[in-house]
């Protein structure tokens, strides 16, 4: 499994927003993609799906992206978005056998091996004693597990997060990040928005950081999130603490006016 970006631009509303972005992501990674507020992580990311018109090139396993039928893509990426909200009052575990529609024909009942999937996903999240709840009734982060388990319900070769730790208590943070590296320990690609930038040092093989739509750094966490990039891309001051380093920050950089 490879997933790559060739020069990927996007255009929202006459704006750039995603610059001539180029990278390749390798089955076995996992890849934080990391940068401010606004800096095209989502839209770079939905880029990569295909699921907005781009310039240049996503390429999953080197077949054009935009030239994939729909079901195929789903089949190879599972992707969670960003914040999704639930409308129907679904039970948590028919909410997980979403995740198994690109593998069903139309009409089609789950088989078992799909309800293994579900099973193998909400065990892996750890929402097993959530099965029988309404899903609109979760909590926020019971939601985000839940939502977590739906994508992983899916057993794709890769997996696209945005910000998947969000309303994450602390335990459930260093749960989540455990669990997606071993995704892609597993064989898998996994790629995560994160904001979290310890967690990502501890976690990610492989981060980028994308800033104003242009990808301004790409490597391992401790030759990339150097106090110095950190001033630079987030206006932070910030220490390196253990062994990997991991960056604490400690205060905002206030520009002189
Ligand atoms: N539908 C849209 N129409 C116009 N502009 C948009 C649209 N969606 C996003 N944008 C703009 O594109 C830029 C990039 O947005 P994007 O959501 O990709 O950022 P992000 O890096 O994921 O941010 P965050 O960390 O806040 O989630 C932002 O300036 C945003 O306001």
């Amino acid at each position: 499994m490879t997933l790559a970006a060739e020069q990927l631009s996007v255009a929202l509303r006459g704006r750039e927003v995603v610059r001539g972005v180029s990278f390749t992501l390798d089955a076995g990674q996992f890849v934080g993609v990391l940068g401010p507020n606004g800096a095209g992580k989502s839209t770079l990311i939905r880029a990569l799906l295909g699921l907005l018109p781009a310039s240049g090139r996503a390429l999953l396993n080197g077949q054009p992206v935009a030239a994939l039928p729909r079901a195929a893509t789903a089949r190879q990426i599972a992707y969670l978005p960003q914040g999704q909200a639930l409308h129907w009052p679904l039970s948590v575990e028919r909410l997980v056998a979403l995740g198994r529609l690109p593998h069903l024909a139309p009409f089609s009942r789950l088989s078992a091996a799909d309800e293994a999937a579900v099973a193998r996903a909400m065990r892996l999240a750890e929402v097993e004693h959530l099965a029988h709840r309404t899903a609109t009734e979760l909590s926020g982060g019971e939601r985000a597990r839940v939502l977590l388990a739906r994508a992983l319900a899916v057993e794709a070769p890769a997996l696209i997060a945005d910000e998947p730790l969000a309303s994450l208590d602390p335990e459930h943070q260093l749960h989540g990040m455990e669990l997606l590296r071993a995704q892609a320990h597993g064989g898998g690609l996994v790629v995560a928005v994160l904001h979290d930038l310890a967690l990502a040092a501890r976690f990610c093989d492989r981060v980028l950081v994308l800033v104003d739509g242009r990808l301004v750094a790409d490597g391992a966490p401790p030759t990339v999130l150097t106090p110095a990039l950190l001033e630079q891309v987030y206006r932070v001051h910030a220490r390196l603490i253990g062994d990997p380093p991991v960056p604490v920050i400690t205060k905002r950089i206030i520009a002189d006016r």
